[in-house]
């Protein structure tokens, strides 16, 4: 629309509608379900959590990586019984293409990965902020997009990768103010499962989806695990096996059960060994229930939980050396972890932790005469050269409504070009928090 059909709105103000527009239904004004805008002040929040993520992870040396939040749909389409795979928001494009809104950050990195093949020096240290979606019936009310933090490692096989990000997690925890008394981390292996299905021949491609069962041991009555299990071809002799062993709280439980020559113990005790040398041993604990909701993990996996139990997990992550395979690659081993943005602004207000961020802009500049607005530019143009941020006021406006604005947008100091002053080749300021006002020149402002 353009200012001249302006059709009997006033100068100022909201214009009314042209009146072609009566008849037309107005739009629902919130955003599609599941999701949410970002104005000033949430922005401002979502800002200041995602710098703090890209922070850390340059700290750690880590390079930062994105992806289409479309993909193909084959990248997701994994048969082991995943709530990912039931909620994928997947449809056909115009170009008969079955596509998908990415859920998670891990396969696309996988597939790049790949893409770049021989062309990548090892290891890789990869770090992603990306909005990832689900389309899950809004009976539960739940948002259907989310914001994850990925930080992962390819290219090592040994568990100092794990203890790294680990320590990359616990580093941005600390920045943000929450200790080792407000959250913790479950830690275990999927290779203890595994060690406890190999000795009843459960065969290997029945892991991922057993593991996606038992992830489901919190969510689900245990009659309906047991019967999955069963439905799996777990026999009720190894399922008891797996539930005795899944209780098991302690690494030399687990020792005298699984015995102490199998990786899963030798990884854990590294691990554990290492957290010491890191400085994270209260951070972290060993709880063999943890098995994480993704099928591609082969080894550590890990979650972070609030230890008020209040709130879903905060992250996860664990290594995953086969997933390359599943699209044809070469193997690599990796590990990293997904962070999302809403549980830990949950945890944050619990805390009493949000941090206050108001805007700020260091000058509001004004003319105190219409024909002065463009001397008002000229000044504007001058202190942002000079790298300050400057709100200039656009209209006539009394001075009543300009201090107002200034307040509200915590200007430090109020420019004002005034006639007198701007025929001296002056202007006048006024710092706002004491009220101290002078002249000054152009060129010392
Ligand atoms: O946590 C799983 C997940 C994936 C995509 C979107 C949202 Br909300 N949540």
């Amino acid at each position: 629309q353009s200012p001249t059909d302006n059709a009997g709105g006033g100068r100022s103000g909201a214009l009314s509608p042209p009146p072609f527009v009566e008849d037309l239904q107005r739009i629902d004004v919130n955003p599609p379900r599941g999701t949410r805008d970002f104005p000033p002040e949430e922005m401002r929040l979502r800002n200041w959590l995602f710098n703090n993520f890209k922070e850390v992870s340059c700290l750690f040396g880590f390079e930062e990586v994105d992806f289409p939040v479309l993909e193909s749909e084959a990248l997701f389409v994994r048969k082991a019984g995943e709530e990912i795979r039931d909620q994928l928001y997947c449809f056909e494009d115009r170009g008969n293409r079955r596509v998908a809104l990415r859920p998670e950050l891990t396969p696309s990195l996988a597939r790049l990965v790949i893409q770049k093949g021989k062309s990548l020096s090892l290891p890789l240290k990869w770090f992603a902020v990306g909005q990832c979606w689900r389309y899950e019936r809004m009976t539960r009310g739940r948002r259907r997009e989310h914001y994850q933090w990925n930080m992962d490692i390819i290219g090592v096989p040994e568990v100092t990768a794990e203890a790294e990000i680990i320590s990359s997690i616990i580093t941005f925890f600390k920045r943000i103010g929450i200790t080792a008394s407000d959250v913790g981390f479950k830690v275990s292996s999927r290779k203890v499962l595994q060690e406890v299905l190999m000795r009843y021949s459960i065969p290997e491609e029945s892991f991922g989806k057993v593991c996606i069962i038992i992830d489901k041991i919190e969510k689900i009555p245990l009659d309906d695990i047991k019967k999955e299990l069963k439905f799996a071809g777990v026999s009720a002799e190894a399922t008891e096996k797996l539930l005795q062993v899944l209780s098991i709280k302690s690494l030399t439980k687990l020792e005298e059960i699984l015995g102490g020559t199998g990786d899963a113990i030798a990884d854990l005790k590294q691990l554990f060994s290492l957290a010491e040398k890191f400085g994270y041993s209260e951070w972290i604990q060993f709880d063999a229930s943890i098995v994480r909701g993704l099928a591609y993990y082969t080894g550590i996996v890990f979650e972070g939980f609030d230890r008020e139990g209040k709130l879903r997990a905060i992250c996860g992550g664990g290594r995953y050396d086969r997933l390359l395979s599943t699209f044809g690659g070469d193997d690599i081993p990796a590990c990293g972890f997904g962070f999302g943005d809403a549980v830990i602004v949950e945890l944050l207000k619990e805390k009493g932790l949000l941090p206050e961020l108001g805007l700020q802009v260091e000058n509001i500049v004004c003319a105190l005469d219409p024909d002065l607005q463009g001397a008002a530019a000229t000044v504007a143009t001058i202190l942002r050269e000079k790298g300050q941020s400057v709100d200039l006021v656009l209209e006539n406006k009394p001075l009543k409504w300009v201090f107002k604005r200034a307040a509200r947008i915590n200007a430090s100091r109020l420019i004002l070009v005034g006639i007198s002053e701007w025929q001296k080749g002056m202007v006048g300021v006024k710092i706002l928090s004491s009220g101290e006002q002078h002249e000054i020149k152009l060129d010392e402002l």
